[in-house]
Order: structure tokens, then C-alpha cells, then sequence
């Protein structure tokens, strides 16, 4: 195996396709571009994402359910409002066999027009809500832009949930929980920091009330990407499907209830691998690691004498054991014709997160040693300690990796209410959160007034100069800082005359 050829900060997008499809990740379906196979060790992360999310969205109520694939013409003409942006996204069927189908039917890019007709059957009365369904499936968007592994792809795995509610109040509530999982999966198992907030109107779900996202920060071109949203759709859909409920305190008059829908795909795989990875390979947080400790002997050379390998090996399968009892996911190896340096590569390209060596010396000694993925660390742990050391020691690797990014997003977040900062701001990797007033069309403006001047700069071997594109909205934190006084800071933008309503973070995006 040849490692990865290029190093994150010379060619970041070449960087990540190498990764992904030598930690054997991802496979390119070279049939049709702009899909990909997920292979096992990408499998085995979502597994205990969907693990994770399942096991408390069912403690709050929420239902499993699967719903058909294709939907019709009729039930999306009935969200044509905010379909049309999307019209050119969606995949048809049209033909079956060598018969052309009488109605072309769409393969669900989402599944809001397939559900919502069962919805307005399901729910009749107050007592049938709140009806939570989620379901796990892939939806097909045939993306026009460049597809790559995770992050933007035809086809992706994802759940979609969607509920409805008798108030706008329980729909809320509702929104926030989702929205906290979303940032959990992030947080507690891809050790990833994630800034909470609201979607702009010019960036919410056009078909929704409100969206609320968690939005990461990718260091190696400091651009924002969304990480998940939660929105709520108000009565909107409701209205659209007419999805009623009698008023249970008017006889006779009908509410159109509240819904909410949300989602969370294989791009956080795609996030993880591009933030945690480095020039070695991939980097797991121990979490999501399939192998979380991999051991593998040394010392042992062909003149070693039979009945020392043999004994030797009996210790590492008992140090297996004995480590495997812990619960932590371990595995030796111990692959014939394959030099220690060589096999120490191969799993740190995997992204391991501890490599453990046993060698006479280590026998000799009574201690195994170790090495850590994230930082390099190496040290010795005395063999009398390996069942508390060694879990405690992945526990310390999960924290340091989610520190360290968090770290790095913390220093190129940054508040400023000097427009002149903006564009180097940009260009020095980083996202920013300004005083803004919130208009659509200030933000468009906005997104014109900053595409990087830099493209003067000599196309140097480093792909890394930010990328030119103006700033969008990433989100309104919820967390929002001081300063902003309504009525009298104004809108940050120098050709904006309104008066600035919010903090709101902004950055060249995925
Ligand atoms: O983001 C989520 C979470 C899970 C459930 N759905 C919502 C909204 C989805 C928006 N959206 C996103 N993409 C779309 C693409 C399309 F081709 C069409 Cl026709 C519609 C849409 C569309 O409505
Ligand atoms: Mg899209």
C-alpha cells in the first residue's frame, strides 16, 4: 500500500479523495458519476451514528415507518411553490421496459410529497397527534455541481424525520430537541465542534416557517459547512395537504397543524474525515472506530527460535483478551510477510486511533507500548494497568481530538465590526460573525462584496488560497455575543443603509 501522495495543506480536495479510497472507505461507482459505495469501514461510523440517534429519538416517541420511493407528479405539484428551485435536481422514471409509463413518476430528493397525502388521512383528531415518523432511506438530488465522497453526492443515506403537532409552541420544543441530537452525533461521536443557530431567510428551507442548523468549520479552507437541520415547517405544509385536526376547544372549526421535518446524512462522515485527517491518512475518533486498538507484535524476527514465537504469540492473544474484556474494540496483527513498519502505516492510514506493540523487550520489561493516532504520543504502560490505562487512554484521545478542533474553530470564528477586516479575514481561513440586518437582498450584496480581490494572487502550487467565492450566511448563533445595540448599530454592510438586527456568521461555504 502506498500511502497517501499529496499532503492536506498542498492539495486539500486531492488530499480527502485519496483518504476516503485508501482507508478503504469509499469506492467510486465509475458506472454513473456522482455515486459512490460505501464499504464497511464508512458502514461501520454510520452504524453507530443511526445507533445513537435511533435509540433517543425513540425515547422521545418518534416511530419508525418507509415509505415508497417514487412520488407523482400531482402530490409534488402541490408543493410547486418551492419545488421549482428544485425541478432540475429531480431524477424521473419515464419509461419501464421497453413501454414508456403512462405518468412519469420522481424518485423522492426528500420525502415531504410522498408522506404528507397519508398525513391528512392519518391525523383526524387532536388525540392522533403529535404523529412522529422517521424514517431511514436515500433520497437521489442529481446535483449539477461537483459531486465528491460524502459531502455532495447523487444518491446519500440519511433519516428524515417528520412530525406534526396540535401548537406552534410543541413543534418548537420539538425542533430544539432534534436539533441538540444533531449536535451530540457531532460533539460526543465524531469529536467535532458545531455552532447551533437559525438559518437566514435567504438560506432557510423555502418550503419552511423557520430552520434551525448546526454548522462546522473546516480549518484546511476555512469554510463553513452545514452539518444538519432541524426545521420547522409551520402550517405551510399543513395548508398544502390539508392536514387538519378539529379545534378541541371550538366545536366545528379545524386547525391545520404544526410540522417539523429533519434531517442528518453521510456527510457528517465526509466532515469528520476532512477535519480529523491528516498527511498519514485518516484519524478516528475512538468513538466511531471500528478497531479502536490495534496490536500487533514485534521483536520477532525469522531467527527468532520456533517455541519463543510460539510463546511469544500465546502473550498477545492473552494481552488480547485481556484488553478486549475492557469492551475496547481491539484486534492484533498478525499477518505473516508484513514488516511491523509496515503494518504501523497501514493502520495509521486507517486512522486507528491506538497502535499497541508487544515485543521481548516489552515481555521482558512487563509493559506493552503505545502509540497514539492523534498526536503521535508514544509511551509504555506497565501490563499490570492495561485494563484501566488502555480505555482511559482512548477516552483522552476522544477529548484531545474534539479540544483540539474545537480550538481551531474558536480561533478562526471571529467577531468583527470593521467591514475592511471582512475579506482578509476570509482569506486567512476564517468565518466571521458580524452585525447584520437581515435582508435577503443585503445578503446577496454582501455575498458580491467579498469574492476574494486575492485571485491576483500567483496561482502557487497551494490549491489552499481561499477559494474566491463571496461569504453566505451560515447561521444566527443562538449564542449571540454582545455589543449589538437594536436600533443603534447599524448593518455591517457599508452599502446597506438598515440597522442591524442580529449577530450573524457568515463564510465562504460548502
Ligand atoms: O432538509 C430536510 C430534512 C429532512 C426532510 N426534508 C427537509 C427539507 C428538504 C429540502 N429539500 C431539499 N432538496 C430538494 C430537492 C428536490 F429536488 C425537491 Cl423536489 C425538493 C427538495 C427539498 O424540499
Ligand atoms: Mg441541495
Amino acid at each position: 500500500i502506498i500511502g497517501i501522495t499529496v499532503t492536506k495543506a498542498e492539495n486539500f480536495p486531492l488530499w480527502y479523495q485519496e483518504v476516503v479510497l485508501k482507508a478503504e472507505m469509499i469506492e467510486y461507482y465509475t458506472e454513473i458519476s456522482g455515486f459512490y459505495i460505501l464499504r464497511p469501514a464508512a458502514m461501520y461510523i454510520w452504524n453507530v451514528i443511526r445507533k445513537w440517534f435511533q435509540e433517543r429519538i425513540e425515547d422521545m416517541g418518534v416511530e419508525e415507518t418507509n415509505f415508497p420511493m417514487f412520488l407523482s407528479n400531482k402530490s409534488l405539484e402541490r408543493e410547486k411553490a418551492h419545488v421549482d428551485g428544485f425541478a432540475p435536481e429531480l431524477a424521473w422514471v419515464t419509461k419501464c421496459g421497453d413501454r414508456d409509463l403512462e405518468v412519469p413518476v420522481a424518485v423522492r430528493p426528500t420525502s415531504e410529497a410522498v408522506m404528507y397525502p397519508y398525513y391528512a388521512k392519518w391525523i383526524r383528531s387532536h388525540r392522533d397527534l403529535p404523529l412522529r415518523l422517521n424514517q431511514w432511506n436515500s433520497v437521489v438530488r442529481w446535483e449539477a455541481k461537483q459531486t465528491t465522497p460524502f459531502l455532495r453526492a447523487r444518491e446519500f443515506m440519511w433519516q428524515e424525520g417528520h412530525t406534526a403537532h396540535l401548537t406552534e409552541e410543541l413543534a418548537g420544543k420539538e425542533v430544539l430537541e432534534i436539533l441538540e441530537l444533531y449536535a451530540g452525533v457531532y460533539e460526543q461521536l465524531l469529536a467535532l465542534p458545531v455552532v447551533r443557530g437559525t438559518k437566514t431567510e435567504n438560506e432557510k428551507f423555502a418550503g419552511g416557517y423557520y430552520t434551525t442548523t448546526v454548522e462546522g468549520y473546516i480549518p484546511s479552507n476555512g469554510r463553513g459547512i452545514q452539518g444538519a437541520t432541524s426545521h420547522c415547517l409551520g402550517q405551510n405544509f399543513s395548508k398544502m395537504f390539508e392536514i387538519t385536526v378539529e379545534d378541541p376547544n371550538k366545536q366545528g372549526d379545524h386547525i391545520h397543524v404544526w410540522q417539523n421535518s429533519w434531517g442528518l446524512s453521510t456527510r457528517v462522515i465526509g466532515v469528520m474525515v476532512m477535519i480529523h485527517g491528516d498527511d498519514k491518512g485518516l484519524v478516528l475518533p475512538p468513538r466511531i472506530a471500528k478497531i479502536q486498538a490495534i496490536l500487533i507484535p514485534v521483536g520477532i524476527v525469522n531467527k527468532t527460535a520456533a517455541e519463543d514465537k510460539a510463546k511469544h504469540a500465546e502473550k498477545v492473544e492473552e494481552l488480547r483478551k485481556t484488553i478486549k474484556k475492557t469492551g475496547v474494540r481491539v484486534d492484533t496483527d498478525t499477518r505473516d510477510g508484513y514488516t511491523p513498519a509496515w503494518k504501523f502505516n497501514d493502520w495509521e492510514l486507517k486512522g486507528v486511533p491506538l497502535r499497541l506493540e508487544f515485543g521481548p523487550k516489552d515481555a521482558a520489561k512487563e509493559v506493552i507500548s503505545y502509540a497514539r493516532r492523534d498526536t503521535g504520543e508514544k509511551g509504555t504502560i506497565p501490563l499490570a494497568e492495561i485494563s484501566t490505562k488502555i480505555p482511559q487512554l482512548l477516552g483522552t484521545i476522544q477529548k484531545a481530538m474534539y479540544d483540539k478542533a474545537d480550538k481551531s474553530f474558536q480561533e478562526h470564528r471571529l467577531k468583527l465590526t470593521n467591514w475592511d477586516e471582512v475579506v482578509p479575514a476570509l482569506d486567512g481561513k476564517n468565518v466571521v460573525i458580524i452585525p447584520h440586518c437581515l435582508g435577503m437582498d443585503c445578503e446577496d450584496k454582501v455575498k458580491d462584496l467579498t469574492v476574494s480581490k486575492n485571485l491576483e494572487q500567483p496561482e502557487g502550487p497551494d490549491n489552499q488560497r481561499a477559494p474566491s467565492m463571496g461569504m453566505k450566511s451560515l447561521c444566527i448563533p443562538f449564542d449571540q455575543p454582545d455589543g449589538l445595540v437594536k436600533g443603534e448599530t447599524k448593518c455591517l454592510n457599508p452599502e446597506c443603509s438598515a440597522m442591524a438586527e442580529k449577530w450573524c456568521m457568515f463564510g465562504r461555504s460548502y
